[in-house]
């Protein structure tokens, strides 16, 4: 166990206990759309605003339209306060290893920490190490960018192609297409699938003689990643004939050197890191290249500052005016408390169509997890289901189960004021945005039996036809959600937000007291892959597992 850290099971918490007396009595009545009508500055209470340096403009995240009120986010306050968030915080920050499954620190902040504070680990300042591959991936960076580094036939790069999965692949993918319109350097594309389609398919987009391939493998020991990076090989090979132009075609971003020696990559050409960062929080590291190839260096350390920016708005800021803090608290306040199962991300953001697609890993293979840090089974619900797609495509598919379907399903909406697309005089972004308030309103509001009448009677629909439909129009309103507005998607303001959603993760880790740092449930699927892996080389049946699988593998045998 950590010295100090939380023993006391969340339910025994008298925090807790007061917070469910408080549901009972109040808190599952609560209509938050009618406490507008009574609180004029309910919006200036529960919302917060972040000023960003320079000229990012500030983040406003109004949490006004949630199922809350005063009473209810000070004793949500008092339970972070107990659960020991600001302490366990500190334990981060400076470098204790908190994640205790795996003996490690957790440290993705450091590889932000451009104010470099130094940050040790095992008595060891970790800083001047990120700074010297910091500094690596810059020069390589600048090299690709201005066409100095040259491919086996002397040409230069113009596709770089990311091979990795989950985090290795995740972060990159969605940071490069949230921030297309900040590419000045090669096109880039990400294979992380080990069916073969995905990298068949990019393959054919690419030209061997100017494709740098990026071998993106925290371990290095991935199925997917290093298959596929062994078939790219090949495929290079094919053209090239020449295993020394490997060399100027392949690098690698890991933490394992002799595993990239022994796949054949110049460990001159390795970008490494280090145990202390977790696979889904590792696009601040070396995992970032291909964000930084593709946006420029420079571009890139602007994401690590406003993740830095974040970081030490996290760390220095009061818990009630702290945003990760107060996002998490929402969470736990409808997990625990009215039983949402599910968070949704909808960002109003064509470049943010991933936003979600990465943090569900971010957020489910951190706080999935159904045991304390002392070991025992819990007794509470832990870490959301997260999904989501960008609005407005979300309207004209799933939203109509969040206003009106059985299950309370919070959701955060994400806006930048301006786009990066201002076409037809800005109309389009009008639109977008008009819809992204429409839907927040319109899931606070609802719309009461009398409204849904009214308008009925107006439309000239007749009393009986009104009597039968009447209930179908009617919406119960009072659905919460959070609105995030940035001034632009940046670089610097996407690495807020980004930081923010991985400190909201940690805050709910600590509550619900488990490690958000290990993912021992991926394990068991990889084992038993590798063990019908052999199984399904030849055509012999099966028998030796349970009766579903044997009738599965034996199957897909017949078609052998
Ligand atoms: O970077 P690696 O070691 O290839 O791992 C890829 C991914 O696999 C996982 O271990 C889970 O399958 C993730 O946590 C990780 O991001």
């Amino acid at each position: 166990m950590v010295s100090g850290e939380v023993t006391t099971p969340l339910l025994e918490e008298p925090v807790f206990k007061k917070l469910e007396e408080y549901y009972k009595s109040t808190g599952s009545k609560i209509n938050f759309y009618e406490l507008f009508k009574k609180d004029p500055a309910r919006f200036d209470k529960f919302s917060l605003t972040i000023p960003c340096p320079g000229d990012e403009g500030n983040i406003l995240i109004d949490f006004s339209k949630n199922r809350i009120d005063d009473q209810g986010m000070n004793l949500l306050f008092e339970l972070a306060k107990a659960r020991q968030v600001e302490e366990v915080r500190e334990k981060m920050f400076s470098g204790e290893k908190i994640n205790f499954t795996e003996d490690r620190a957790v440290l993705h902040i450091a590889l932000r920490n451009l104010s470099n504070r130094p940050i040790q680990v095992d008595c060891v300042d970790v800083t001047p190490s990120v700074n010297a591959v910091k500094q690596h991936m810059k020069e390589f960076c600048d090299q690709v960018i201005s066409q100095k580094w040259l491919g086996y036939t002397g040409k230069p790069i113009f596709d770089v192609v990311n091979i990795g999965i989950g985090g290795s692949d995740l972060g990159p993918l969605m940071v490069t297409e949230a921030l297309k319109p900040f590419a000045i350097g090669p096109r880039v594309h990400f294979v992380s699938n080990i069916d073969g389609t995905h990298l068949a398919e990019v393959l054919k987009k690419v030209n061997p003689e100017t494709v740098l391939f990026i071998v993106a493998s925290k371990t290095f020991t991935t199925q997917e990643t290093i298959t596929n990076a062994t078939s790219a090989k090949t495929w290079f090979l094919k053209h090239a004939k020449e295993p020394s132009a490997v060399a100027k075609h392949f690098v690698a971003l890991s933490t394992n050197e002799p595993k990239v020696a022994e796949f054949g990559i110049d460990t001159a050409n390795m970008f490494g890191f280090w145990d202390w960062v977790g696979g889904r929080y590792s696009l601040w590291s070396a995992i970032g290249l291909s964000i930084a190839l593709n946006i420029g260096y420079a571009n890139f350390e602007r994401l690590l500052a406003g993740a830095h920016f974040m970081d030490n708005h996290f760390q220095n800021t009061p818990i009630n005016k702290n945003a990760p803090v107060i996002l998490a608290l929402l969470g736990v306040w409808y997990g625990n408390f009215f039983g949402s199962e599910t968070h949704a991300l909808l960002p109003y953001d064509q470049y943010l169509h991933r936003f979600a697609a990465y943090f569900q890993q971010g957020d489910m293979e951190s706080n999935g997890k159904y045991v304390t840090r002392q070991g025992s089974p819990v007794n509470y619900s832990t870490g959301p289901i997260v999904w989501g797609e960008p609005g407005t495509n979300g309207q004209h598919a799933f939203y109509q189960l969040i206003h009106q379907g059985t299950k309370l399903i919070p959701a955060d909406f994400i806006a930048p004021a301006i786009s990066h697309n201002p076409i037809e005089n800005n109309q389009h972004h009008k639109i977008l945005l008009a819809n992204f308030l429409a839907q927040t309103e319109a899931l606070a509001k609802g719309k009461s039996p009398a409204e849904a009448e009214a308008e009925l009677i107006a439309s000239g629909t007749s009393p009986d036809h009104i009597k039968r439909i009447l209930p179908h129009k009617v919406f119960q309103g009072n659905r919460p959600t959070n609105s995030i507005v940035v001034k632009r998607v940046t670089p610097f303001t996407l690495g807020a937000l980004i930081a923010m959603y991985e400190h909201k993760i940690f805050v709910q880790g600590a509550i619900w007291n488990i490690n958000s740092y290990d993912q021992w449930g991926v394990e068991l699927g990889k084992a038993l892959a590798k063990a019908i892996e052999p199984e399904l080389q030849d055509n012999t049946p099966v028998s030796s597992h349970d009766g579903s699988t044997n009738g599965l593998i034996n199957f897909i045998k017949s078609h052998y």
